[in-house]
C-alpha cells in the first residue's frame, strides 16, 4: 500500500468537498487568489468550511499580505497554507508558528533548484513543486519530474502540476521513489474551473493507494 497523501485543489463547492473526504482524500484546496478561475469567493460560507473536519483545508495564496493570510486562516478554520507566488522565507516562517506552510516552486527545469530552495529549508514544512508557466498556477501542464531526482531534497513535498488520471503509473513509480509527501491533482479534474469530476478521482484515489 502506497501511503501518498492526496490532495485536491480549487474547490468551490461544500458537496463536491464532503464527496472528497468520503472517497478518502486528504487534503482539499481553496484557492484564495482573486484572478484564478478558481477563486473561492463567496462560493461556500466560511462558517460552513470552518467547522468541517472531515478532510485537511489548505488555503492557496499568491504574493498575499501576512494580514489577510491570518484573518483567511481564522474565518475558514484553514489546516495549512499554500504559498504559491514570491513570498519570502520571512513570511513563511511568521507563519510557521500558526499553521503548516507548503510553499511552491514553479519549476521550468532550467532554474538552480538547489540555491531555490536553500533558504526555505527551515522556513516551510513542506515544499511543493508546479510547473511554471503564465499563470501562477492551474496550468494543466507537467514539468520533467527527473529535475527533481537530480538534487538531494531533504523535506517531503507535494507533486503537482498538470497530473491527470493517465498519470498513475507514472505517480505511483515516481512516489515509491522519491521524498513525496503528497500528490496535488486540480484541472485534469475538472468539467469547468472549480468544478471536479468526482468518479475519476475515486479511481485515482483508489490506484494510486492500492
Ligand atoms: O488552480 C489555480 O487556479 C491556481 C491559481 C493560483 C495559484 C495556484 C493554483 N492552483 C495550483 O496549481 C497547481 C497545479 O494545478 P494543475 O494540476 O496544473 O491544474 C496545484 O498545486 C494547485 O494548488
Amino acid at each position: 500500500m502506497n501511503d501518498v497523501k492526496i490532495k485536491v485543489c480549487g474547490m468551490t463547492s461544500l458537496k463536491q468537498v464532503q464527496e472528497l473526504a468520503l472517497i478518502g482524500v486528504d487534503y482539499a484546496g481553496f484557492i484564495f487568489y482573486e484572478k484564478s478561475p478558481r477563486h473561492l469567493g463567496n462560493k461556500i460560507a466560511a462558517s460552513d468550511l470552518k467547522y468541517f473536519s472531515d478532510i485537511k483545508k489548505v488555503g492557496v495564496f499568491v504574493n498575499e499580505s501576512k494580514e489577510k493570510i491570518i484573518r483567511t486562516i481564522d474565518e475558514y478554520g484553514l489546516d495549512a497554507v499554500q504559498l504559491h507566488g514570491d513570498e519570502t522565507p520571512e513570511l513563511c516562517e511568521s507563519l510557521k508558528d500558526t499553521i503548516t506552510v507548503i510553499k511552491a516552486f514553479r519549476v521550468t527545469g532550467d532554474e538552480d533548484l538547489v540555491n531555490m530552495l536553500q533558504p526555505y529549508e527551515d522556513s516551510v514544512d513542506y515544499f511543493l513543486f508546479d510547473t511554471k508557466a503564465k499563470e501562477y498556477g492551474g496550468t494543466g501542464k507537467k514539468f520533467d519530474w527527473s529535475v527533481l531526482e537530480k538534487i538531494s531534497i531533504n523535506k517531503p513535498y507535494f507533486l503537482s502540476g498538470g497530473i491527470g488520471i493517465n498519470d498513475i503509473e507514472q505517480v505511483k513509480l515516481f512516489t515509491s521513489a522519491n521524498n513525496v509527501f503528497a500528490v496535488d491533482v486540480n484541472s485534469k479534474f475538472e468539467t469547468e474551473p472549480g468544478v471536479k469530476e468526482i468518479f475519476p478521482l475515486k479511481e485515482f484515489v483508489a490506484q494510486i493507494r492500492g
